[in-house]
């Protein structure tokens, strides 16, 4: 009973990413002792240790090598994991899960669908659950997903893995593959910087997509490709559909261009819905808003106590009460994952009313301004 109530958590892989954010939550948001294994770094326990020392086993190694990782310490536990829970977040589930199911744990397999968070949660991600073999821990499961704050979606490992050929196969070829033309065809017209100036907003939204995948672990996006078999299936579609394209270009012809209405316009306008549609559309022009907003030159960053009703409307008035119109304001994170509010500031406002409005947000300790970015006066 006390087992299913404060289990004992058992990291294999605690040094990577995703590790040592499950360390975090589970020790700081759960109460929960952690141990772990990871050939870089954390070798006091031995894998068998490991196994003995847990109640709930999570394997969150790379991609390519978790499913023979597990047959490993299915070998290692010799039923000694009899009684316990074992997870994995991999992203790819069938080959993990179905190494889980040879073992006599009970078995469920999860997939964050975001690189580990600098938040404490994974509130407003989605998560996947595949329950392949769930008994008497279904309880504390439930409460451990709770806690997460995913936005959880449960599924069994062949689905998820076909779904995943689309949402994140599909979504990675295509950035990838545009990473690559614009290394061959940006220094014909200027090189990335000559481009900037021209960006729509799906260029901008699209660029941040390739650099976010070629700021991360080449390794995931690698395996990704490799280690889901719907993949190359989902690449045959997206060549042919490319390839047809380049054909209808080349043909030219006002038949060419009906074709390529019919085929990548139309036909999908009608499979999404209009409704679906006019949302997304409408998704678009949001963001579009949003990254003007970003764009703006004179803004503030301040840091906000979270801990204290009431302290957005007092940084607030010390805005109103200098007459500093302010032009939106966004609550966001720094790349250190501190929540932060962005206030963008009109720029006809007056220099000094805004300096001494700056000023007052720390000397009446409303809050901790992080930067003054656009200011006419340096501080
Ligand atoms: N990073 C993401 O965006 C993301 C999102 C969701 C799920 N995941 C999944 O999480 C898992 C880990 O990803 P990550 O980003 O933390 O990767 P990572 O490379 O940062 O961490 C993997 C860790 O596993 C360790 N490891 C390698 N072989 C091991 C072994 N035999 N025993 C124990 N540990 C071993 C490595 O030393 C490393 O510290 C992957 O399966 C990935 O698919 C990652
Ligand atoms: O970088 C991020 O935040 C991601 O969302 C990473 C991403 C993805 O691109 O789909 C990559 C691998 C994981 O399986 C989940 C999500």
């Amino acid at each position: 009973m006390q087992t299913h109530e404060m289990p004992r958590i058992g990291l294999v892989g605690s040094q990577g990413a995703y590790g040592r954010w499950l360390r975090c939550f589970f020790e700081d948001r759960m109460g929960l002792r952690v141990v772990g294994h990871d050939p870089h770094g954390d070798t006091a326990l031995t894998e068998r240790a490991l196994i003995e020392s847990v109640d709930v086993l999570i394997f969150c190694a790379p991609i390519h090598q978790t499913p023979s990782v597990i047959r490993h310490y299915v070998e290692q536990a010799a039923g000694a994991e009899r009684g316990q829970l074992w997870l994995d977040i991999t992203s790819i589930k069938a080959g993990p899960v179905a190494a889980m199911l040879t073992s006599q744990a009970e078995v469920v397999g999860l997939h964050p669908m975001s690189a580990a968070p600098k938040s404490a949660t994974l509130r407003g991600r989605a998560m996947v659950v595949c329950e392949a073999r769930l008994d008497r821990w279904r309880a504390w499961l439930e409460r451990f997903l709770a806690a997460t704050e995913a936005d959880c979606v449960r599924a069994n490992a062949d689905q998820h893995d076909r779904v995943m050929a689309l949402v994140q196969g599909m979504v990675h070829a295509t950035h990838m593959a545009q990473g690559a033309v614009l290394r061959e065809l940006a220094p014909t017209v200027g090189d990335l910087d000559g481009i900037r100036p021209f960006s729509s907003v799906g260029y901008e939204l699209d660029v941040a997509v390739t650099r976010r995948i070629l700021a991360s672990n080449p390794v995931i996006y690698q395996d990704i490709q490799f280690e889901n078999p719907y993949v190359a299936p989902m690449l045959e579609r997206l060549a042919a559909h490319i390839d047809g394209l380049r054909d209808l270009v080349r043909q030219g012809d006002d038949v060419a261009r009906e074709r390529m209405r019919e085929t990548l316009l139309t036909q999908s306008r009608s499979y999404v819905g209009e409704q679906a549609v006019a949302e997304g559309s409408y998704a678009f022009e949001r963001l579009g808003y949003l990254l003007a907003d970003l764009r703006e030159p004179r803004y503030i960053s301040v840091f906000l106590p979270l801990d204290r009703p009431g302290s957005l409307r007092a940084l607030l008035s010390v805005f109103e009460q200098r007459g500093v119109n302010l032009d939106s304001i966004h609550s966001s994170r720094s790349a250190e994952g501190e929540l932060l509010f962005r206030i963008g500031v009109s720029r006809e406002c007056d220099a000094m009313a805004l300096r001494d409005a700056i000023d007052a947000i720390a000397w009446q300790g409303i809050g901790r301004v992080v930067e003054a970015a656009g200011m006419a006066t340096p501080s």
